[in-house]
């Protein structure tokens, strides 16, 4: 899984296919979308029309909360809109617990997995003890947890459930959709290195191995945003941005939110 994707929540469905294009033709090739993002035409328009091999290609989407106890044709039905026939990555978009069917939707996952119909299969907006529900199975280990990260919310206890299972975490709104841009920490890193701000958060991020799908789109800042593997954070630098955690989620909360 490429380590820097593009995400493409709150982009229309008829921009869609211009601004993933900008995308891959900058050099991505993880492309992060959903199916209540309902711009999944939009994304399977572009990668149709971009000549790359599907190999090269990495397809993130998600099942939606309304379709936790049928994921098998949740998943048909994106790939109907996609205009493909598997994608690298399937995650379950939030855990719902009011419904409390993730397990079922965890089910329809492992099912599509079994069949080889999908590259690897997820979570995403998993709390500690929702995964542990998942674990405890014994089944299959989801291949990634993808949660709300940015140097103002954190996720410490996060992190260490996913890395005690060998679970990969990947930051949604990794820039805390710019919230955090204008902080004199990140600002002054910025400046002494010639970067730019929305730079130094990625670099944060991926020196710390995680995984990151940015969303812009702007055409330069589509290509900032990739540009980010030429300089390095030192331990300072890192532990400075540390300093900025405050609790500053600017999603909904995976134990309230059930969509
Ligand atoms: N699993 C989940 O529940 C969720 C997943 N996601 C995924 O994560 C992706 C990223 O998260 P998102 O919420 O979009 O937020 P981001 O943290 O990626 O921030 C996006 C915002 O920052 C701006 N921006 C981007 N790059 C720069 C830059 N270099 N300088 C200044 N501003 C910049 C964008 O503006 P502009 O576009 O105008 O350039 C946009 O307003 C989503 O697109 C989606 O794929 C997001 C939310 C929830
Ligand atoms: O963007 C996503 O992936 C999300 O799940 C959320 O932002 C969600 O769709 C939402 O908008 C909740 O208010």
């Amino acid at each position: 899984m490429p380590q820097l994707g593009y995400g493409v929540f709150q982009v229309p469905n008829d921009e869609t296919e211009a601004a993933v294009s900008a995308a891959l033709e900058a050099g991505y090739r993880s492309i992060d979308t959903a199916s209540i993002y309902g711009n999944e035409e939009g994304v399977g328009r572009a990668l149709a029309a971009s000549g790359l091999a599907r190999d090269e290609l990495f397809v993130t989407t998600k099942l939606w909360n309304s379709d936790h106890a049928d994921a098998v044709a949740a998943y048909d039905a994106s790939l109907e809109r996609l205009g493909l026939d598997h994608v690298d990555l399937y995650l379950i978009h939030w855990p719902a617990p009011a419904n409390d069917r993730y397990l079922d939707a965890w089910a329809g996952l492992e099912k599509l997995y079994a069949d080889d119909r999908v590259r690897a299969i997820g979570v995403s907006n998993f709390l500690p003890e929702q995964l542990r529900r998942i674990t405890d199975l014994g089944g299959t280990v989801p291949a990634v947890n993808q949660v709300e990260l940015h140097p103002a919310l954190q996720q410490r206890d996060v992190i260490a459930a996913d890395d005690a299972h060998g679970i990969v975490t990947e930051a949604w709104s990794p820039l805390a959709q710019g919230a955090v841009l204008a902080d004199p920490a990140i600002t002054a890193i910025a400046e002494r290195l010639g970067r730019t701000p929305a730079q130094v958060v990625l670099r944060w991020h991926l020196q710390q191995g995680r995984v990151v799908i940015p969303k812009s789109v702007t055409p330069s800042r589509i290509a900032v945003n990739l540009d980010v593997f030429g300089f390095e954070l030192t331990d300072g630098d890192l532990a400075a941005i540390d300093g900025l955690e405050r609790d500053g989620r600017t999603g909904p909360h995976p134990a309230e939110f059930n969509g």
